[in-house]
């Protein structure tokens, strides 16, 4: 863990959402692996490491040509989109998320989520979970058409988005990212942004370089130490 002296204070939140806010992560990996499996192929968690938090059609386009998969990108997306569909209309929240996004909220603090996902696929993550999202400003997804195709994490630009439509929009210095992968730290990074990572414990020490903090679960977090409020009450009201 980083010095205390080493935070400096924010004042906007921005979540990368899959693995982050939303347990998908485990949904990915064997809905993957459903697809790979009838062709004698594995979808390795060294691979997952170098795909986590990349828009679809790129993940796709990689994984086609290193497992030579005999599919074009696109119609492997076509499957991976109805296997995940399967599987992600009652997904989980990570641990502590809840209770952080309504912490924040009644503090005003101003929320946003960046993700490589495509609306669609978010929509559906995120209907069980409602409730929360009027406590977010925006969600800005990977198919947004102000974002550059082929320009995902590890690239700023979805961050960078994010950031700008706040109103008033912050400097990036001022946004706290929390992601869980090591695109998505690099993006953070990249966009000038202090960066929480919580990742999965199979994330090795030189993936996790660069980070502000890096974290076990969100619940673990302490907001006073990025001049947050801290945790003193309890949620003054809940949605839903
Ligand atoms: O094992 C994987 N997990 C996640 C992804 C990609 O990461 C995106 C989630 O991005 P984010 O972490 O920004 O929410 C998914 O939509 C998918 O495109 C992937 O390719 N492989």
């Amino acid at each position: 863990m980083a010095a205390k002296s080493s935070y400096k204070p924010v004042t906007h939140i921005i979540f990368d959402s899959d693995g982050t806010v939303m347990d998908t992560e485990n949904i990915y990996t064997d809905a993957i692996n459903e697809i790979v499996e009838p062709f004698g192929k594995s979808y390795t968690y060294e691979m997952k490491l170098r795909y986590m938090g990349m828009p679809a059609l790129q993940s796709a386009q990689k994984l086609v040509t290193e497992l030579q998969l005999p599919l074009s990108p696109e119609k492997y997306l076509k499957i991976f989109d109805a296997v995940v569909l399967r599987r992600i209309q009652n997904v989980k929240l990570m641990p502590g998320v809840k209770d952080f996004i309504l912490h924040m909220h009644d503090h005003r603090i101003p929320m946003a989520i960046a993700t490589s996902s495509v609306r669609a696929a978010f929509d559906v993550k995120s209907t069980p979970h409602r409730s929360l999202l009027p406590a977010l400003h925006h969600v800005v997804c990977g198919n947004d058409p102000e974002l550059q195709p082929g320009r995902g994490k590890p690239l700023p630009d979805i961050f960078l988005l994010a950031a700008s439509r706040f109103h008033p929009a912050p400097e990036p210095s001022k946004c706290l990212v929390f992601e869980d992968s090591p695109n998505g730290l690099r993006a953070g990074i990249a966009a000038g942004m202090q960066v929480v990572l919580i990742p999965d414990p199979r994330v090795p020490a030189q993936l996790r370089r660069g980070a502000t903090q890096v974290l076990d679960s969100m619940a673990d977090f302490k907001p006073q130490l990025f001049g947050l409020p801290h945790y003193d009450t309890c949620s003054k009201f809940e949605f839903g």
